[in-house]
């Protein structure tokens, strides 16, 4: 059952196996497989509230009014990026069943084959590597075709998907003005080639954006692994408006005592897990625990005045994030979201048709194509730098296309967008604590641009951007890129990306796993938390380097092998 308050938990009467942290995106896919087992009872402790019936959450292509600022945010922002011009930024995470799954962009993308090769290498484990994720892929993945039954077999490649699993992946609905132009100019310039399928573990080239979406509406871990069926069973049960606040020493070296509060004035609560308490509180969420807890750097949490239990530096730090930058062209057309954003009756409109039956513009996420590139291999920068992606086919910077401009668009003009994200970064950030309150913020540093590598990534992506633009299949479309011109110097593209560059929200590594018996690292390739017992960590915060790409699918397939690994121990 989904439950609000500990008085309807405590009438249950029931002791749990398994206490869950946060019903986020890989939270629950653990919490569904491990109560497959009737035997076993499991408890998912979330801090935010339901996600049903909240508009920004469910329409797909309301995705960016869903963060920041809204209930559902964490509403974080970071510290002063350097790079950034000293701008501190909005630094979203999901605070609703589902976590960030229910409020992202909903662009489905597993990374490449190389990412993960990368991981089960330095890690030791192979069971981390791409041949042995893909079938926690396809028991991730429904993959259903598009809802206006357009034939869609020339946007992707059934071979590689999934089509019974629990989370429905698909393509869009609705044609946009765009989507034959960046087809056009796949075959116009050979910097940009065509990949019929994004997702097969080779990314490079342009494709149609895949996206988590069933029937019009957003699919996360919440609609799926937390579908009616399942939360029926009576051995899985929520409780939602549950923050937890610590993880407390259950005998000398055990941690299943979790320490939890529904009203940040009020009542503290404890409960204890019989077998093991699983930390899925996300990048932000579950470093900022275990300080908390005492788990983490001794002497710096000294400093901040919370005795340490467990003596482990890697907590928090190692923070790996995707820089993005907000560049958007000025287009001779009227047919971009902007007209429906100025025009009350073309809105209520698209809204009436995606109630009816779920599709239109709303129907889909505003990512029409995605595009992953390479700065090439003869460049002279990788003889000052060696090379930050996973290997020769994963990119180093991506595109992602939309119809119109993000945030804020000017009160006249329309739109074409190419967000360029920084997807190898060398740079690495951190969240750490400054204080001892319980409810204060973590001090969030994702370090955004702030290596030379990831700077010289970024400006080469802005060019190639300019390069892409003046391809001819845009020649009657755009008219000028807005806010920059594309003869700028190097400085001024500098100074435009230091004002305009952000985060695409996609912070890993802060719990990051390293080799069994390794003196550095949070958690082992098992995701217990190094030298106790009784805690595991299973989120995105344990990659220990950041894939090349949206990083949600990474997180559903740790929630999937992660269940293996549980059940595996407790068989
Ligand atoms: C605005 C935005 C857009 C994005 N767009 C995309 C995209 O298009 N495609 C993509 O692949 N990825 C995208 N991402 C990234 C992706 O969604 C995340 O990487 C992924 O969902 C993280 O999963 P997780 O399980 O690690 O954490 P989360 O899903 O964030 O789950 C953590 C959960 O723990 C809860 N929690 C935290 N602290 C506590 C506590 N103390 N007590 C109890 N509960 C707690 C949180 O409320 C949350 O529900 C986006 C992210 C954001 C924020």
């Amino acid at each position: 059952a989904i439950l609000e308050s500990v008085a309807d938990l405590n009438k249950l009467n029931l002791k749990f196996d398994f206490i869950v942290v946060g019903g986020g995106n890989a939270g629950n896919v653990v919490a569904n497989r491990l109560s497959e087992n009737p035997e076993h009872s499991v408890l998912v402790l979330e801090a935010g509230g339901s996600n049903a019936n909240v508009l920004p959450i469910i329409v797909p292509f309301f995705s960016p009014r869903a963060t920041p600022n809204t209930p559902q945010d964490w509403n974080y922002s970071t510290v002063p990026q350097a790079a950034l011009n000293h701008r501190s930024v909005d630094y979203p995470r999901g605070f609703v069943l589902g976590g960030s799954s229910s409020v992202n962009y909903l662009a489905y993308t597993r990374g490449t084959k190389e990412d993960y090769d990368r991981w089960a290498k330095v890690t030791g484990d192979d069971g981390w590597s791409w041949d042995k994720l893909v079938p926690y892929m396809k028991k991730n993945e429904h993959f259903v075709l598009p809802s206006d039954f357009h034939n869609a077999t020339k946007e992707f490649n059934p071979a590689v998907h999934g089509f019974t699993g629990i989370n429905s992946v698909t393509l869009h609905n609705f044609a946009t003005p765009i989507d034959s132009r960046i087809i056009e100019t796949t075959t116009e310039l050979a910097e940009y080639p065509f990949n019929l399928d994004m997702n097969s573990g080779n990314h490079l080239g342009i494709g149609w954006e895949q996206q988590t979406v069933k029937d019009g509406s957003r699919s996360s871990s919440a609609t799926s692994y937390l579908a009616p069926q399942f939360v029926a069973r009576p051995n899985l049960n929520v409780l939602l408006n549950a923050r937890v606040t610590r993880v407390l020493p259950t005998t000398s070296n055990a941690f299943r005592t979790v320490e939890f509060v529904q009203d940040l004035n009020g009542e503290k609560y404890t409960i204890t897990a019989a077998k093991e308490v699983i930390l899925s509180s996300g990048s932000v969420g579950t470093p900022n625990i275990l300080l908390h807890s005492g788990i983490g750097n001794s002497s710096a949490l000294t400093s901040v005045g919370i005795k340490p239990l467990h003596n482990l530096p890697s907590v928090g730090q190692n923070m790996s994030d995707h820089p993005l930058l907000l560049l958007s062209f000025l287009v001779n057309s009227t047919d971009t979201w902007e007209t429906a954003e100025r025009n009350t009756t073309l809105a209520a409109e698209q809204l009436a048709q995606w109630n009816a039956t779920g599709t239109g513009p709303l129907g889909d996420s505003p990512l029409t194509h995605l595009g992953f590139f390479r700065i090439p291999d003869n460049s002279s920068i990788f003889k000052t730098f060696p090379d930050p992606a996973a290997g020769p086919n994963t990119a180093h910077f991506e595109f992602m296309f939309g119809n119109g401009k993000f945030r804020a668009p000017p009160a006249t003009g329309n739109f074409f967008s190419i967000t360029p994200v920084v997807v190898s970064p060398s740079a690495r950030g951190s969240v750490i604590l400054n204080s001892s309150d319980l409810f204060a913020d973590p001090v969030i540093d994702p370090n955004l641009l702030g290596d030379d590598l990831d700077f010289f990534i970024m400006r080469e992506a802005l060019k190639s951007a300019f390069r892409f633009a003046a391809a001819p299949a845009w020649k009657d479309y755009i008219i000028s890129p807005f806010g920059i011109n594309s003869t700028a110097t190097d400085a001024e593209l500098d100074e435009f990306i230091r004002e305009n560059a952000g985060s695409i929200f996609h912070p890993v590594g802060t719990s990051k796993m390293s080799p069994k018996g390794a003196t550095w690292g949070v958690v082992d390739p098992d995701l217990r938390v190094k030298g106790l017992s009784g805690l595991r960590v299973v989120d995105v915060s344990i990659a220990p380097l950041i894939p090349a790409t949206h990083t949600q699918v990474s997180a559903y397939i740790i929630g999937e092998r992660a269940s293996d690994i549980i059940k595996a121990a407790w068989n």
